[in-house]
């Protein structure tokens, strides 16, 4: 495919289950594009009002590995899955690398009886010390791929990889391993198996990522900020910055003097954190002169701070939950995309 053939259908692959598959629905949802799925085992679905797109439903690994064939035009993956598969998938290149959800690590994790293994370089020695006895360090992980890599950057080189697809954290107690390297967010899995993070043992931060297929994205970009690809983007920009934020009206009567309180209410808001303030005179519809002062705030600040308005002279709060927030000073995914493309011809990421 070159960069002027046109992508129709285009085949968006969303993980089908588990850590990353409602954090997506709901984004989507909220940006406008509404999943239709009949079922749970079904494996296609449609977007309500958005005929060129047509979801497909996949593992995580899956998903990379389509969007590197083209089959798949994006996709929707946890960026450690991404990580371990980019260096043969280079046409799959990421677009946006944190979708704001499905926050994870991929962490070194050894027995809580180790109590002289507190920081990676431990292992430095340690796995040197296995190697004079004549014995072998074994690390079970699903990342082959970046644990060698991070491995080689901490000098850490006598080691035997064991690839495991599942419960990883039973390995060290079965004797299968001496380490892990596996995902975690909460922690409780590794605390529930007698395991624990060492210190400089992040081989990867990670969260749900948009990634794409570089010569359908080149096709894409290029039908403009108009087109399909342009939209999506800009719509889950304007989500993402609108996340938490309620859009506030403050207003108040002709009984305070109504420029001076607009300006006290403005700094209060300020000091709170509050964003884009905008205030001015306003009139009821009786004709009565008042004040105005509207904002951009934390959801989570505004009850605290109502009181304090109501004190500095406003008679009426009322705070609404934003939907998009567009803004001509933040960055586009849209934007960046194109210029990356535009860069490096495609070979992006
Ligand atoms: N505890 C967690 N908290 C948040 N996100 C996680 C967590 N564990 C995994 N993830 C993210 O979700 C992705 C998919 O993991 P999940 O366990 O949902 O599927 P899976 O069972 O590993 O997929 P597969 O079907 O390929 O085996 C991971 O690659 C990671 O990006
Ligand atoms: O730190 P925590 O919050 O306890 O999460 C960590 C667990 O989450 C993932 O497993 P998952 O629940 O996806 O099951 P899986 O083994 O099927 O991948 C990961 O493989 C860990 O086992």
């Amino acid at each position: 495919m070159n960069g002027t053939q046109r992508v129709d259908p285009i085949r968006l692959a969303m993980p089908s289950k588990g850590h990353l598959y409602e954090g997506i629905i709901e984004i989507l949802k909220t940006a406008g594009y509404k999943v239709r799925r009949v079922s749970d085992r079904q494996y296609e679905a449609t977007i309500s009002g958005q005929p060129r797109f047509h979801v497909v439903f996949m593992r995580p690994t899956d998903i990379v590995l389509q969007v590197q064939e083209g089959r798949c035009h994006l996709g929707v993956t946890g960026m450690d899955v991404y990580a371990e598969h980019a260096f043969e998938a280079q046409q799959a290149v990421v677009v946006d690398p944190d979708l704001g959800y499905g926050g994870c690590r991929l962490v070194v994790a050894v027995p809580e009886s180790w109590v002289d293994v507190g920081h990676v370089l431990d292992l430095v020695d340690l796995t040197s010390e296995f190697k004079s006895a004549g014995k072998t360090f074994r690390v079970s992980t699903k990342y082959p791929a970046l644990v060698r890599q991070y491995f080689r950057k901490w000098g850490i080189y006598y080691y035997q990889l064991i690839n495991s697809e599942g419960a990883l954290e039973l390995h060290p107690s079965l004797g299968i391993a001496d380490v892990i390297v596996d995902l975690t967010s909460s922690g409780v899995t590794l605390k529930d198996n007698r395991l624990r993070e060492i210190a400089g043992g992040i081989v990867l931060d990670s969260a749900a990522c948009l990634i794409g297929h570089a010569p359908s994205l080149a096709s894409l970009a290029d039908e403009g900020e108009t087109g399909p690809l342009a939209l999506l983007l800009d719509a889950l920009d304007g989500v993402r910055r609108s996340e938490g934020l309620l859009h506030l009206e403050v207003v108040g009567g002709p009984a305070e003097p109504g420029p001076e309180t607009a300006a006290k209410v403005a700094d209060y808001l300020r000091e709170q954190g509050a964003r884009h303030l905008v205030r001015g005179e306003v009139w009821d519809d009786r004709g009565l002169p008042g004040w105005r002062v509207t904002a951009l705030v934390a959801a989570k600040k505004l009850t605290a701070c109502q009181r304090a308005l109501l004190g500095l002279g406003a008679s009426r709060i009322v705070g609404l939950p934003a939907q998009f927030v567009f803004d001509r000073a933040a960055a586009s995914t849209f934007d960046d995309l194109k210029k990356r493309l535009a860069d490096d011809g495609g070979a992006t990421s």
